[in-house]
Protein backbone atom coordinates (compact mmCIF):
# COMPACT_ATOMS: atom_id res chain seq x y z
CA UNK A 1 0.00 0.00 0.00
CA UNK A 2 2.79 2.31 0.96
CA UNK A 3 4.61 1.54 -2.08
CA UNK A 4 1.42 2.34 -4.26
CA UNK A 5 0.49 5.33 -2.17
CA UNK A 6 3.98 6.34 -3.34
CA UNK A 7 3.93 5.35 -6.47
CA UNK A 8 1.01 7.45 -7.20
CA UNK A 9 2.09 10.15 -5.05
CA UNK A 10 5.22 10.40 -7.36
CA UNK A 11 2.81 9.77 -10.10
CA UNK A 12 0.84 12.85 -9.30
CA UNK A 13 4.30 15.06 -8.39
CA UNK A 14 5.03 14.58 -11.61
CA UNK A 15 1.86 15.59 -13.24
CA UNK A 16 1.88 18.64 -10.91
CA UNK A 17 5.39 19.30 -12.13
CA UNK A 18 4.04 18.82 -15.66
CA UNK A 19 1.21 21.16 -15.05
CA UNK A 20 3.11 23.58 -13.58
CA UNK A 21 5.25 24.08 -16.29
CA UNK A 22 2.18 24.20 -19.02
CA UNK A 23 0.55 26.74 -16.96
CA UNK A 24 3.85 28.82 -16.60
CA UNK A 25 4.69 28.47 -20.13
CA UNK A 26 1.15 29.30 -21.50
CA UNK A 27 0.80 31.96 -19.11
CA UNK A 28 4.07 33.12 -20.43
CA UNK A 29 2.44 33.22 -23.98
CA UNK A 30 -0.79 34.60 -22.94
CA UNK A 31 1.06 38.04 -20.81
CA UNK A 32 3.37 38.25 -24.33
CA UNK A 33 0.08 38.31 -26.45
CA UNK A 34 -1.92 40.29 -24.24
CA UNK A 35 1.25 42.80 -23.61
CA UNK A 36 2.02 43.00 -27.00
CA UNK A 37 -1.24 43.67 -27.85
CA UNK A 38 -0.91 46.97 -25.29
CA UNK A 39 1.94 47.84 -26.94
CA UNK A 40 1.61 49.65 -30.21
CA UNK A 41 4.89 49.44 -32.06
CA UNK A 42 5.54 50.95 -35.14
CA UNK A 43 5.46 48.92 -38.36
CA UNK A 44 8.42 46.50 -39.53
CA UNK A 45 8.97 43.48 -41.82
CA UNK A 46 8.29 40.23 -39.77
CA UNK A 47 12.03 39.09 -38.21
CA UNK A 48 13.20 35.85 -37.86
CA UNK A 49 13.31 34.24 -34.61
CA UNK A 50 16.24 35.07 -32.29
CA UNK A 51 18.11 37.08 -35.29
CA UNK A 52 15.34 39.76 -35.62
CA UNK A 53 15.83 41.51 -38.91
CA UNK A 54 19.32 41.73 -38.30
CA UNK A 55 19.73 39.50 -41.94
CA UNK A 56 17.81 42.57 -43.85
CA UNK A 57 20.03 45.84 -43.12
CA UNK A 58 22.73 44.04 -45.15
CA UNK A 59 25.85 46.17 -46.05
CA UNK A 60 24.27 49.34 -46.33
CA UNK A 61 22.13 49.62 -43.56
CA UNK A 62 21.11 52.94 -44.21
CA UNK A 63 19.72 52.19 -48.11
CA UNK A 64 17.89 48.82 -46.74
CA UNK A 65 16.14 51.34 -44.14
CA UNK A 66 15.61 53.48 -47.24
CA UNK A 67 13.57 50.35 -49.26
CA UNK A 68 11.65 49.64 -46.13
CA UNK A 69 10.73 53.46 -45.20
CA UNK A 70 8.84 53.10 -48.73
CA UNK A 71 7.22 50.03 -47.73
CA UNK A 72 6.49 50.87 -43.91
CA UNK A 73 6.42 53.97 -44.08
CA UNK A 74 8.42 56.88 -41.84
CA UNK A 75 9.23 55.00 -38.80
CA UNK A 76 9.93 51.53 -38.88
CA UNK A 77 10.64 49.05 -35.77
CA UNK A 78 13.01 46.02 -36.18
CA UNK A 79 14.83 43.82 -33.58
CA UNK A 80 18.21 43.44 -33.93
CA UNK A 81 18.36 40.33 -32.43
CA UNK A 82 17.72 40.78 -28.54
CA UNK A 83 18.12 44.76 -29.15
CA UNK A 84 15.06 46.96 -30.04
CA UNK A 85 15.44 49.69 -32.95
CA UNK A 86 13.37 52.32 -34.62
CA UNK A 87 14.19 54.06 -37.88
CA UNK A 88 12.55 57.21 -38.71
CA UNK A 89 12.90 58.85 -42.01
CA UNK A 90 10.75 61.92 -42.49
CA UNK A 91 12.16 65.51 -41.45
CA UNK A 92 8.47 65.75 -38.98
CA UNK A 93 9.69 62.74 -37.86
CA UNK A 94 13.35 63.39 -37.69
CA UNK A 95 12.29 66.60 -35.58
CA UNK A 96 10.07 64.70 -33.33
CA UNK A 97 13.51 62.81 -31.85
CA UNK A 98 16.21 65.52 -32.44
CA UNK A 99 13.73 68.47 -31.27
CA UNK A 100 10.17 67.88 -29.20
CA UNK A 101 11.77 64.95 -27.70
CA UNK A 102 15.66 65.74 -27.54
CA UNK A 103 15.52 64.95 -23.83
CA UNK A 104 14.44 61.57 -24.36
CA UNK A 105 16.44 60.32 -27.12
CA UNK A 106 19.74 61.96 -26.50
CA UNK A 107 21.59 59.13 -25.25
CA UNK A 108 23.81 56.81 -26.57
CA UNK A 109 24.06 52.78 -26.52
CA UNK A 110 26.89 51.25 -24.81
CA UNK A 111 28.89 49.37 -27.62
CA UNK A 112 30.90 46.54 -26.60
CA UNK A 113 33.43 47.85 -29.36
CA UNK A 114 33.06 51.52 -27.75
CA UNK A 115 33.99 49.95 -24.56
CA UNK A 116 37.56 48.32 -26.72
CA UNK A 117 38.26 51.16 -28.41
CA UNK A 118 36.92 54.06 -26.70
CA UNK A 119 38.16 54.10 -23.37
CA UNK A 120 34.51 52.52 -21.96
CA UNK A 121 32.26 54.54 -24.48
CA UNK A 122 34.62 57.69 -23.52
CA UNK A 123 34.60 59.44 -26.22
CA UNK A 124 32.01 62.44 -26.58
CA UNK A 125 30.22 60.79 -29.67
CA UNK A 126 29.40 57.86 -27.11
CA UNK A 127 29.28 58.92 -23.76
CA UNK A 128 25.49 58.46 -22.24
CA UNK A 129 23.86 61.79 -21.75
CA UNK A 130 25.38 63.01 -18.43
CA UNK A 131 27.66 65.30 -16.76
CA UNK A 132 30.65 64.24 -18.85
CA UNK A 133 29.30 64.47 -21.87
CA UNK A 134 27.83 67.68 -21.16
CA UNK A 135 31.15 68.88 -20.14
CA UNK A 136 33.25 67.72 -23.25
CA UNK A 137 30.76 69.11 -25.50
CA UNK A 138 31.45 72.51 -23.94
CA UNK A 139 35.06 72.09 -23.76
CA UNK A 140 35.13 71.58 -27.48
CA UNK A 141 32.26 74.28 -28.57
CA UNK A 142 33.43 76.88 -26.05
CA UNK A 143 37.04 76.21 -26.09
CA UNK A 144 38.07 74.16 -29.38
CA UNK A 145 35.83 75.39 -32.07
CA UNK A 146 34.72 79.21 -31.43
CA UNK A 147 34.60 80.92 -33.97
CA UNK A 148 37.85 82.96 -32.12
CA UNK A 149 39.69 80.16 -32.06
CA UNK A 150 38.70 79.13 -36.25
CA UNK A 151 40.45 82.47 -36.53
CA UNK A 152 43.22 81.97 -35.09
CA UNK A 153 43.91 79.01 -36.52
CA UNK A 154 42.69 79.84 -40.31
CA UNK A 155 46.86 80.75 -41.35
CA UNK A 156 47.20 76.84 -40.21
CA UNK A 157 44.50 75.62 -42.01
CA UNK A 158 45.52 77.76 -45.13
CA UNK A 159 48.85 76.39 -45.65
CA UNK A 160 47.89 72.70 -45.48
CA UNK A 161 45.76 73.51 -47.96
CA UNK A 162 48.21 75.55 -50.03
CA UNK A 163 50.88 72.46 -49.51
CA UNK A 164 47.93 69.61 -50.94
CA UNK A 165 47.37 71.70 -53.88
CA UNK A 166 51.42 71.89 -54.39
CA UNK A 167 51.88 68.33 -54.04
CA UNK A 168 48.62 67.47 -56.42
CA UNK A 169 49.58 69.69 -59.10
CA UNK A 170 53.15 68.25 -59.04
CA UNK A 171 52.18 64.79 -59.32
CA UNK A 172 49.79 66.24 -62.11
CA UNK A 173 52.51 68.32 -63.69
CA UNK A 174 54.54 64.85 -64.05
CA UNK A 175 51.41 63.49 -65.81
CA UNK A 176 50.32 60.78 -63.28
CA UNK A 177 46.74 60.50 -62.01
CA UNK A 178 46.79 62.18 -58.76
CA UNK A 179 44.85 59.91 -56.43
CA UNK A 180 42.60 62.78 -54.42
CA UNK A 181 42.21 60.10 -51.89
CA UNK A 182 44.96 59.64 -50.87
CA UNK A 183 45.88 63.44 -51.23
CA UNK A 184 42.49 64.63 -48.85
CA UNK A 185 42.58 62.61 -46.50
CA UNK A 186 45.80 63.18 -45.47
CA UNK A 187 44.79 67.15 -45.78
CA UNK A 188 42.34 66.58 -43.46
CA UNK A 189 44.50 64.88 -41.16
CA UNK A 190 47.18 67.07 -41.10
CA UNK A 191 44.63 69.96 -40.16
CA UNK A 192 42.80 67.70 -37.66
CA UNK A 193 46.30 66.31 -35.66
CA UNK A 194 47.76 70.24 -35.50
CA UNK A 195 44.26 71.45 -34.17
CA UNK A 196 44.54 68.71 -31.55
CA UNK A 197 48.30 67.81 -30.68
CA UNK A 198 50.15 70.29 -32.74
CA UNK A 199 51.81 67.52 -35.00
CA UNK A 200 51.28 66.66 -38.48
CA UNK A 201 52.14 63.33 -40.18
CA UNK A 202 52.02 63.82 -43.97
CA UNK A 203 53.20 65.37 -46.83
CA UNK A 204 56.45 66.54 -48.36
CA UNK A 205 56.71 69.98 -45.85
CA UNK A 206 55.62 68.32 -42.93
CA UNK A 207 57.92 69.28 -39.78
CA UNK A 208 59.79 65.94 -38.90
CA UNK A 209 58.12 66.06 -35.24
CA UNK A 210 55.62 63.15 -35.92
CA UNK A 211 57.37 59.50 -35.17
CA UNK A 212 54.98 56.61 -36.34
CA UNK A 213 53.51 58.11 -39.33
CA UNK A 214 52.70 53.94 -40.69
CA UNK A 215 51.23 53.17 -37.21
CA UNK A 216 49.15 56.55 -36.97
CA UNK A 217 47.97 56.15 -40.36
CA UNK A 218 47.22 52.12 -39.78
CA UNK A 219 45.04 52.86 -36.71
CA UNK A 220 42.92 55.92 -37.82
CA UNK A 221 42.42 53.59 -41.13
CA UNK A 222 41.12 50.62 -39.24
CA UNK A 223 39.10 53.27 -36.72
CA UNK A 224 37.23 54.83 -39.47
CA UNK A 225 36.59 51.70 -41.19
CA UNK A 226 35.35 50.13 -37.66
CA UNK A 227 31.71 48.80 -38.08
CA UNK A 228 30.68 49.20 -34.57
CA UNK A 229 28.59 46.52 -34.42
CA UNK A 230 29.72 43.12 -33.09
CA UNK A 231 27.80 39.85 -33.10
CA UNK A 232 27.70 40.65 -29.64
CA UNK A 233 25.98 44.21 -29.25
CA UNK A 234 22.78 42.47 -30.22
CA UNK A 235 23.25 39.09 -28.66
CA UNK A 236 24.86 39.47 -25.27
CA UNK A 237 24.99 35.76 -24.63
CA UNK A 238 27.54 35.55 -27.05
CA UNK A 239 30.09 37.91 -25.22
CA UNK A 240 32.28 35.21 -24.20
CA UNK A 241 32.66 33.31 -27.12
CA UNK A 242 34.13 36.06 -29.25
CA UNK A 243 32.89 34.56 -32.74
CA UNK A 244 35.60 35.20 -35.33
CA UNK A 245 37.99 36.84 -32.82
CA UNK A 246 36.52 40.24 -33.80
CA UNK A 247 37.12 41.65 -30.04
CA UNK A 248 40.25 40.52 -29.80
CA UNK A 249 41.59 42.28 -32.99
CA UNK A 250 39.56 45.14 -31.53
CA UNK A 251 41.76 44.77 -28.14
CA UNK A 252 44.86 44.84 -30.47
CA UNK A 253 44.02 47.95 -32.53
CA UNK A 254 43.18 49.46 -28.92
CA UNK A 255 46.13 48.79 -27.80
CA UNK A 256 48.50 50.23 -30.51
CA UNK A 257 46.13 53.45 -30.44
CA UNK A 258 46.47 53.71 -26.71
CA UNK A 259 50.35 53.68 -27.30
CA UNK A 260 50.40 55.95 -29.83
CA UNK A 261 47.84 58.64 -27.29
CA UNK A 262 50.33 57.96 -24.52
CA UNK A 263 53.36 59.84 -26.58
CA UNK A 264 51.06 62.82 -27.88
CA UNK A 265 50.42 63.35 -23.79
CA UNK A 266 53.86 62.47 -22.77
CA UNK A 267 54.46 65.36 -25.14
CA UNK A 268 52.28 68.12 -23.42
CA UNK A 269 53.64 67.31 -20.04
CA UNK A 270 57.17 68.28 -18.12
CA UNK A 271 59.74 65.47 -16.94
CA UNK A 272 57.58 65.69 -13.91
CA UNK A 273 54.30 64.93 -15.21
CA UNK A 274 52.91 68.40 -14.99
CA UNK A 275 51.00 69.65 -18.33
CA UNK A 276 53.86 72.09 -20.29
CA UNK A 277 53.60 76.09 -19.67
CA UNK A 278 52.17 77.46 -23.06
CA UNK A 279 50.79 80.54 -24.19
CA UNK A 280 46.71 80.20 -24.78
CA UNK A 281 47.25 81.29 -28.34
CA UNK A 282 49.41 78.01 -28.60
CA UNK A 283 47.27 75.94 -26.49
CA UNK A 284 46.18 72.70 -28.34
CA UNK A 285 43.10 70.47 -27.45
CA UNK A 286 45.22 68.21 -25.01
CA UNK A 287 47.13 71.44 -23.84
CA UNK A 288 43.18 72.55 -23.02
CA UNK A 289 42.12 68.99 -21.60
CA UNK A 290 45.13 68.91 -19.10
CA UNK A 291 43.96 72.67 -17.69
CA UNK A 292 40.63 71.00 -17.20
CA UNK A 293 42.52 68.29 -15.33
CA UNK A 294 44.45 70.34 -13.16
CA UNK A 295 41.51 72.25 -12.24
CA UNK A 296 39.57 68.77 -10.96
CA UNK A 297 36.20 70.30 -11.45
CA UNK A 298 35.13 67.05 -12.93
CA UNK A 299 37.49 63.94 -13.28
CA UNK A 300 39.29 64.75 -16.26
CA UNK A 301 40.84 61.51 -16.47
CA UNK A 302 43.88 60.47 -18.80
CA UNK A 303 41.45 58.09 -20.26
CA UNK A 304 38.90 60.78 -21.11
CA UNK A 305 41.65 62.81 -22.41
CA UNK A 306 42.55 60.35 -25.18
CA UNK A 307 38.88 58.95 -26.03
CA UNK A 308 37.97 62.95 -26.70
CA UNK A 309 40.73 63.46 -28.72
CA UNK A 310 41.04 60.07 -30.86
CA UNK A 311 36.87 60.94 -31.14
CA UNK A 312 37.30 64.35 -32.65
CA UNK A 313 40.26 63.08 -34.85
CA UNK A 314 37.77 60.08 -36.17
CA UNK A 315 34.51 62.47 -36.11
CA UNK A 316 36.54 65.21 -37.97
CA UNK A 317 38.63 63.60 -40.62
CA UNK A 318 36.64 60.43 -42.80
CA UNK A 319 33.76 63.27 -42.30
CA UNK A 320 35.48 66.29 -44.08
CA UNK A 321 37.22 64.18 -46.78
CA UNK A 322 34.58 62.25 -47.77
CA UNK A 323 32.45 64.97 -48.14
CA UNK A 324 35.10 66.52 -50.60
CA UNK A 325 35.59 63.56 -52.64
CA UNK A 326 31.86 62.73 -52.89
CA UNK A 327 31.45 66.60 -54.12
CA UNK A 328 34.41 66.14 -56.56
CA UNK A 329 33.61 63.20 -57.99
CA UNK A 330 30.07 64.45 -58.12
CA UNK A 331 31.08 67.34 -60.16
CA UNK A 332 33.26 64.99 -62.97
CA UNK A 333 30.06 63.25 -63.70
CA UNK A 334 28.10 66.64 -63.98
CA UNK A 335 30.67 69.10 -66.27
CA UNK A 336 28.33 71.61 -66.09
CA UNK A 337 28.16 72.74 -62.47
CA UNK A 338 31.72 72.35 -62.78
CA UNK A 339 32.04 75.28 -65.03
CA UNK A 340 29.43 76.70 -63.42
CA UNK A 341 31.70 76.46 -59.75
CA UNK A 342 34.85 77.66 -61.38
CA UNK A 343 33.14 80.45 -63.47
CA UNK A 344 32.15 82.07 -59.73
CA UNK A 345 35.28 81.15 -58.53
CA UNK A 346 37.11 83.41 -61.48
CA UNK A 347 34.60 86.23 -61.09
CA UNK A 348 35.14 86.90 -56.99
CA UNK A 349 38.25 85.56 -56.91
CA UNK A 350 39.98 86.24 -59.92
CA UNK A 351 42.71 84.53 -61.34
CA UNK A 352 45.82 86.73 -60.21
CA UNK A 353 45.28 85.66 -56.41
CA UNK A 354 44.63 82.45 -54.32
CA UNK A 355 41.15 82.04 -52.60
CA UNK A 356 40.84 82.77 -48.95
CA UNK A 357 38.51 81.60 -46.56
CA UNK A 358 37.11 85.03 -45.80
CA UNK A 359 35.99 84.50 -49.66
CA UNK A 360 33.05 81.73 -49.03
CA UNK A 361 30.68 84.23 -47.87
CA UNK A 362 31.02 85.42 -51.31
CA UNK A 363 31.06 82.25 -53.18
CA UNK A 364 26.94 81.26 -53.25
CA UNK A 365 26.99 78.43 -55.88
CA UNK A 366 30.26 76.81 -54.52
CA UNK A 367 27.98 76.63 -51.28
CA UNK A 368 24.82 75.33 -52.90
CA UNK A 369 27.28 72.71 -54.69
CA UNK A 370 28.50 71.16 -50.95
CA UNK A 371 24.69 71.23 -49.68
CA UNK A 372 23.30 69.58 -52.76
CA UNK A 373 26.80 67.45 -51.92
CA UNK A 374 25.20 67.03 -48.14
CA UNK A 375 21.68 65.71 -49.44
CA UNK A 376 22.69 63.17 -51.80
CA UNK A 377 25.94 61.85 -49.62
CA UNK A 378 25.47 62.59 -46.19
CA UNK A 379 28.92 60.51 -44.61
CA UNK A 380 27.08 59.56 -41.58
CA UNK A 381 23.67 58.68 -43.02
CA UNK A 382 21.53 57.30 -40.19
CA UNK A 383 23.69 59.53 -37.81
CA UNK A 384 25.24 58.15 -34.51
CA UNK A 385 22.58 55.98 -33.32
CA UNK A 386 20.60 57.67 -30.65
CA UNK A 387 19.06 56.08 -27.24
CA UNK A 388 16.44 56.82 -25.28
CA UNK A 389 16.70 55.42 -21.64
CA UNK A 390 13.05 55.19 -20.78
CA UNK A 391 10.43 53.78 -23.03
CA UNK A 392 8.95 56.72 -24.83
CA UNK A 393 6.01 57.41 -27.82
CA UNK A 394 6.91 59.16 -31.29
CA UNK A 395 3.80 59.54 -33.80
CA UNK A 396 1.51 57.57 -31.40
CA UNK A 397 3.85 54.57 -31.43
CA UNK A 398 5.29 52.74 -28.73
CA UNK A 399 8.95 52.84 -28.18
CA UNK A 400 10.62 50.69 -25.94
CA UNK A 401 13.40 51.74 -23.66
CA UNK A 402 16.63 51.39 -24.71
CA UNK A 403 15.74 51.50 -28.05
CA UNK A 404 18.44 52.47 -30.79
CA UNK A 405 17.11 55.15 -32.61
CA UNK A 406 18.16 55.70 -35.94
CA UNK A 407 17.24 59.13 -37.90
CA UNK A 408 17.88 57.92 -41.55
CA UNK A 409 18.74 61.69 -42.98
CA UNK A 410 19.85 59.09 -46.31
CA UNK A 411 16.09 58.90 -46.76
CA UNK A 412 15.17 61.81 -46.60
CA UNK A 413 17.91 63.73 -49.32
CA UNK A 414 16.10 61.50 -51.40
CA UNK A 415 12.45 61.26 -50.95
CA UNK A 416 10.88 62.44 -54.10
CA UNK A 417 7.93 64.20 -51.91
CA UNK A 418 10.64 66.79 -50.66
CA UNK A 419 12.80 67.19 -53.55
CA UNK A 420 12.17 66.95 -57.28
CA UNK A 421 14.53 65.07 -59.30
CA UNK A 422 15.62 63.88 -56.16
CA UNK A 423 18.63 61.92 -57.48
CA UNK A 424 19.92 64.70 -59.96
CA UNK A 425 23.00 66.51 -58.76
CA UNK A 426 21.79 69.97 -58.76
CA UNK A 427 22.91 72.77 -56.56
CA UNK A 428 20.64 75.16 -58.75
CA UNK A 429 17.77 73.93 -56.17
CA UNK A 430 19.25 75.97 -53.39
CA UNK A 431 20.11 79.32 -55.03
CA UNK A 432 16.71 80.73 -53.75
CA UNK A 433 16.37 78.79 -50.61
CA UNK A 434 16.98 80.23 -46.98
CA UNK A 435 17.88 75.94 -46.20
CA UNK A 436 20.92 75.51 -44.75
CA UNK A 437 22.91 72.34 -43.23
CA UNK A 438 22.94 73.58 -39.34
CA UNK A 439 20.30 71.41 -37.78
CA UNK A 440 16.82 74.15 -38.38
CA UNK A 441 16.25 72.04 -41.22
CA UNK A 442 14.71 68.94 -41.19
CA UNK A 443 14.68 67.94 -44.62
CA UNK A 444 19.18 68.35 -44.74
CA UNK A 445 20.68 66.77 -41.81
CA UNK A 446 24.25 66.41 -42.77
CA UNK A 447 25.35 67.29 -39.01
CA UNK A 448 22.34 66.30 -36.88
CA UNK A 449 20.60 68.72 -34.83
CA UNK A 450 19.79 69.45 -30.95
CA UNK A 451 21.53 68.21 -27.99
CA UNK A 452 23.51 66.03 -30.05
CA UNK A 453 24.14 67.93 -33.18
CA UNK A 454 27.87 67.72 -34.78
CA UNK A 455 30.16 69.61 -31.99
CA UNK A 456 32.13 70.68 -34.88
CA UNK A 457 30.16 71.14 -37.69
CA UNK A 458 31.54 74.76 -38.04
CA UNK A 459 35.17 73.71 -38.34
CA UNK A 460 33.67 70.71 -40.66
CA UNK A 461 31.67 73.16 -42.95
CA UNK A 462 34.94 75.40 -43.28
CA UNK A 463 37.34 72.95 -43.84
CA UNK A 464 35.05 71.47 -46.63
CA UNK A 465 34.15 74.61 -48.39
CA UNK A 466 37.62 75.81 -48.07
CA UNK A 467 39.49 72.67 -49.26
CA UNK A 468 37.05 72.39 -52.43
CA UNK A 469 37.46 76.31 -53.38
CA UNK A 470 41.20 76.02 -52.95
CA UNK A 471 41.17 73.11 -55.20
CA UNK A 472 39.05 74.01 -57.83
CA UNK A 473 40.21 77.38 -58.53
CA UNK A 474 43.96 76.19 -58.51
CA UNK A 475 43.50 73.05 -60.67
CA UNK A 476 41.60 71.67 -63.44
CA UNK A 477 40.67 68.55 -62.99
CA UNK A 478 39.66 65.67 -65.60
CA UNK A 479 38.78 62.29 -65.60
CA UNK A 480 41.43 59.83 -66.66
CA UNK A 481 41.72 59.52 -70.28
CA UNK A 482 38.81 57.97 -72.40
CA UNK A 483 36.78 57.45 -69.60
CA UNK A 484 33.16 58.97 -70.09
CA UNK A 485 31.26 60.91 -66.69
CA UNK A 486 28.95 58.25 -66.38
CA UNK A 487 31.06 55.46 -65.78
CA UNK A 488 32.67 57.18 -62.80
CA UNK A 489 32.34 54.20 -60.35
CA UNK A 490 30.02 56.02 -57.38
CA UNK A 491 29.92 53.04 -55.40
CA UNK A 492 30.12 53.69 -51.15
CA UNK A 493 31.77 51.92 -48.46
CA UNK A 494 30.26 51.39 -45.48
CA UNK A 495 32.57 51.90 -41.72
CA UNK A 496 32.01 54.48 -39.52
CA UNK A 497 31.24 57.09 -42.26
CA UNK A 498 30.19 56.17 -45.70
CA UNK A 499 32.94 56.81 -48.01
CA UNK A 500 33.68 56.82 -51.25
CA UNK A 501 34.36 52.40 -52.77
CA UNK A 502 37.03 53.46 -55.43
CA UNK A 503 39.57 56.58 -54.95
CA UNK A 504 39.29 58.98 -56.78
CA UNK A 505 41.87 59.29 -59.48
CA UNK A 506 42.11 62.25 -61.83
CA UNK A 507 44.18 64.11 -64.49
CA UNK A 508 45.23 67.61 -63.46
CA UNK A 509 46.72 70.65 -64.59
CA UNK A 510 47.20 74.32 -62.94
CA UNK A 511 44.31 76.83 -64.03
CA UNK A 512 46.38 80.08 -62.62
CA UNK A 513 48.84 81.63 -64.26
CA UNK A 514 52.49 80.40 -62.90
CA UNK A 515 53.30 84.25 -61.00
CA UNK A 516 50.60 83.20 -58.77
CA UNK A 517 51.80 80.13 -57.50
CA UNK A 518 55.44 81.24 -57.32
CA UNK A 519 53.72 84.32 -55.13
CA UNK A 520 52.48 81.64 -52.64
CA UNK A 521 55.60 80.08 -52.68
CA UNK A 522 54.27 76.82 -54.31
CA UNK A 523 56.62 74.78 -56.55
CA UNK A 524 54.61 72.99 -59.07
CA UNK A 525 57.68 70.52 -60.21
C1 LIG B 1 31.95 67.47 -42.86
C2 LIG B 1 32.33 67.19 -41.64
C3 LIG B 1 31.47 66.59 -40.57
C4 LIG B 1 30.27 65.93 -40.67
C5 LIG B 1 29.45 65.65 -41.91
C6 LIG B 1 29.88 65.55 -39.31
C7 LIG B 1 28.70 64.91 -39.00
C8 LIG B 1 28.35 64.53 -37.72
C9 LIG B 1 27.13 63.84 -37.37
C10 LIG B 1 26.03 63.46 -38.35
C11 LIG B 1 27.17 63.59 -36.05
C12 LIG B 1 26.13 62.80 -35.23
C13 LIG B 1 24.94 63.63 -34.85
C14 LIG B 1 23.88 62.82 -34.12
O1 LIG B 1 24.14 61.70 -33.71
O2 LIG B 1 22.75 63.30 -33.99
C15 LIG B 1 28.41 64.13 -35.54
C16 LIG B 1 28.79 64.06 -34.22
C17 LIG B 1 29.99 64.56 -33.75
N1 LIG B 1 30.93 65.25 -34.46
FE1 LIG B 1 30.86 65.70 -36.43
N2 LIG B 1 30.86 65.95 -38.46
C18 LIG B 1 31.83 66.60 -39.17
C19 LIG B 1 32.98 67.21 -38.67
C20 LIG B 1 33.34 67.25 -37.34
C21 LIG B 1 34.48 67.95 -36.81
C22 LIG B 1 35.43 68.85 -37.60
C23 LIG B 1 34.54 67.68 -35.48
C24 LIG B 1 35.60 68.19 -34.52
C25 LIG B 1 35.44 68.97 -33.54
C26 LIG B 1 33.41 66.80 -35.16
C27 LIG B 1 33.14 66.27 -33.93
C28 LIG B 1 31.98 65.56 -33.61
C29 LIG B 1 31.69 65.03 -32.29
C30 LIG B 1 32.59 65.14 -31.06
C31 LIG B 1 30.44 64.42 -32.38
C32 LIG B 1 29.67 63.73 -31.25
C33 LIG B 1 28.65 64.70 -30.66
C34 LIG B 1 27.83 64.09 -29.52
O3 LIG B 1 27.58 62.90 -29.51
O4 LIG B 1 27.44 64.86 -28.64
N3 LIG B 1 32.71 66.55 -36.32
N4 LIG B 1 29.11 64.69 -36.57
Amino acid sequence: MATVEYAAGSFLSSQYIAATVIIAIAGLLIFRLVSGNKQRLPPGPRGLPLLGHLHLLGMYPHRSLCTMADKYGPIIYLKMGSVPMVAVSSPELAMEVLKTQDQHFASRPQFVAGRILAYENQSTSLQPNGDKWRFMRKVISQELVTGKRLEMSQPVRAQEVLNTMEEILSDGQKGALVDLDVKLTQLVLNQTTLFNFSMKYYGRKRKDKAEKVEEFMAVVKTLGGTKFFLAEEFFPYLGRLDIGGVAKRLRGIAHEADNFYNAILKSHRNEDGSPRVISEKDQDFVDVLFAHQKENKINVSDDLIKAAVQDVIVASSSTSSATMLWALAELLRNPEVLRKVQKELDDVVGRERLAKESDLRDLPYLRCMVKETFRLHPTLPTLFPHFNEAAQKIDGYDIPAKCLVMVNVYSIGRDPKLWKNPLDFNPDRFLNSEMDVKGQNFELLPFGAGRRMCVGYNLGLVTVEFGLAQLLHTCDIFLPEGMAPENLNMDEESGTSVTRKDALLVRVAPRLPSHVYEKAGMSLL
